[in-house]
């Protein structure tokens, strides 16, 4: 792995998450005012209506993992494991419907490993099976992903952390301004938000205010 866990805690502070149909305007124009702003952590989520596709999606997909790279920030690609090794992305977020997590784990070897869960039961299997984080929602509310879980709120990162569960985690689901404290409090590391900072005309701005809730 790239990152010690505790390099990787403090990096999981403010995790854009995004695709080009999530953004109002040219996705590299929003994931540089959100790097400006403050990110410390990007997922590449090309995914639902008017996603991307095969060479096109690689090409935003390279593009935006070199904004990435001139500033510093992991660059994580969701679900996409061929794309994830053929741009040699920093790792990799996968859900419980996806590939195998022991499968994926042979193919990244130590990129990163982000799982998502819903539940102790999810958690705990994630970690048995390599992940070096844990993406635990839905939090709140959301429109952005039309599949969600039943939205338990941030209490499963609270019980996540009663049973001793130290891995890195984040929040996703329905963040926005006002919710960051609730997450933060019950435990998590950072929070990870998509339309935010994605469906703003001021990324930078959005991202500033979002981080003024975490000091
Ligand atoms: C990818 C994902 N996983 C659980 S909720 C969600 C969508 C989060 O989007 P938003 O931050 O706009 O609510
Ligand atoms: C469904 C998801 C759940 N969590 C995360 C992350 F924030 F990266 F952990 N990303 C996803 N795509
Ligand atoms: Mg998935």
């Amino acid at each position: 792995m790239r990152y010690s866990e505790e390099e990787l805690r403090k990096k999981l502070q403010l995790y854009f998450v995004m695709g080009s149909n999530n953004c109002l305007k040219d996705p590299e124009i929003v994931l540089q005012e959100a790097i400006e702003g403050g990110i410390t952590f990007f997922q590449f989520r090309e995914k639902g209506t008017h996603a991307k596709k095969g060479s096109e999606k690689i090409k935003l997909a390279k593009k935006l993992q070199a904004i990435c790279k001139q500033n510093g920030i992991p660059f994580i690609v969701n679900d996409d494991l061929e794309l994830a090794l053929e741009i040699d992305a920093d790792g990799i977020h996968i859900g419980q419907e996806d590939e195998d997590p022991l499968k994926v784990r042979k193919m990244i070897g130590d990129k990163l490993l982000g799982i998502s869960v819903h539940n102790l039961n999810e958690a705990n299997q994630a970690l048995a099976q390599g992940a070096n984080y844990l993406g635990v929602g839905p939090m709140y509310e959301t429109t952005t992903k039309k599949d969600i879980r039943e939205v338990k709120g941030p209490e499963v990162i609270v019980e996540l952390r009663e049973n001793n569960l130290t891995v890195p985690i984040v929040g996703i689901g329905g963040i926005q301004k006002g919710l960051i404290k609730s997450v933060i409090e019950a435990g998590a590391d950072g929070v990870a938000v998509i339309s935010a900072i994605s469906n703003s005309e001021n990324p930078r701005e959005a991202v500033k205010d979002l981080l003024e809730e975490m000091k």
